[in-house]
């Protein structure tokens, strides 16, 4: 339905204040999407969530997860992986929408997938921090031969992340480039569920967690998290690559939240372009 055809606003509610989720609660605030209305978030701290809040026009509650369902058509997980199934669940049992963000737990959670696809709730996986989802939605309607992607980031946008402290693999001051991980989208969701969501929105695209395949290199030498991805199919060959500024959140490319932003725009038009 068209923005000016819909009777009633689409009520969002956004889980996880962080880069994305206040970035996207100003938008929404400001009325850049006509036709949708914030009306609720969840945060950690909620004495800081309400404060940040309080200059939007219109009054938005800022809720525990458990209360958020109530009060919105659509959710917006954009917060710690963890807390994905906890955030979508009761949205996808009443047969509303979500969008998540932390896209790489769903690897590890194929029952909400299953939920959605068989109980008329919808899970969105915007295109996020990638590139080509188009292109390898519309190339898997024929044969993918592989797909294959190379990730480079500042070591401070890989900090932290569990395949590096397993492992024992040192990214402190590095003055070359360091390959710190070379497996399929699945270890690399498991080893960096807060870094490499991107993978496995292509995995989901195309040919699955197992056969997208990912180096990761520690690069002192870049100040962008950049993705380049190959891929051959029956129908093309197409290679992207994908520079994104790093948002407040050092790992977080600044497009994600627009790409949510253009997502629900796309949602609420009557014209839509791109698969
Ligand atoms: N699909 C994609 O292309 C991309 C996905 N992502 C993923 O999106 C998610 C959000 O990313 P980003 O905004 O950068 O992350 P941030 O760390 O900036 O934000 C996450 C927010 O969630 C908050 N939070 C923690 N616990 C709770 C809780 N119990 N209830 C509600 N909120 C809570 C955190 O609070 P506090 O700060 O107080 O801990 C923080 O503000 C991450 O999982 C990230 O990996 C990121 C980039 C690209
Ligand atoms: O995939 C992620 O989680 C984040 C990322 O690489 C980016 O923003 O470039």
């Amino acid at each position: 339905m068209s923005q000016t055809q819909a009777s009633k606003p689409l009520r969002v509610a956004i889980a996880g204040l962080g880069a994305i989720g206040k970035s996207i609660a100003q938008s929404l605030a400001a009325g850049k999407i006509p036709g949708v209305v914030l009306t609720a978030v969840s945060a950690k701290d909620h004495v800081k969530a309400a404060s940040f809040v309080s200059s939007f026009a219109h009054p938005v509650k800022v809720l525990t997860i458990a209360q958020l369902e109530p009060e919105a058509d659509l959710v917006i997980e954009c917060a710690p992986a963890a807390l994905l199934s906890e955030i979508i669940t009761p949205f996808l049992n009443a047969k509303k929408q979500v969008v998540v963000l932390s896209v790489g737990a769903l690897l590890f959670h194929p029952e909400l997938i299953e939920a959605a696809k068989t109980q008329g709730g919808v899970i969105h996986v915007p295109t996020g921090a990638l590139i080509g989802l188009d292109a390898m939605i519309a190339a898997a309607e024929g044969t993918i031969h592989t797909v294959r992607m190379v990730t480079r980031k500042p070591p401070n946008g890989l900090a932290g992340a569990p395949h590096l402290i397993e492992n024992n693999i040192s990214i402190e001051g590095l003055t070359e480039a360091k390959k710190v991980f070379e497996g399929n989208a699945r270890d690399a969701a498991k080893g960096f569920p807060a870094n490499l969501n991107v993978v496995v929105a292509l995995a989901l695209a195309g040919v699955g967690p197992e056969k997208t395949l990912l180096e990761i290199w520690a690069d002192p030498g870049v100040v962008r998290n950049t993705h380049t991805i190959v891929v051959d199919s029956d129908s093309a060959k197409f290679t992207m690559t994908m520079e994104n500024i790093p948002s407040e959140n050092p790992k977080t490319g600044r497009i994600v939240a627009q790409s949510v932003i253009a997502l629900l725009r796309k949602m609420q038009s009557g014209f839509k372009v791109g698969t």
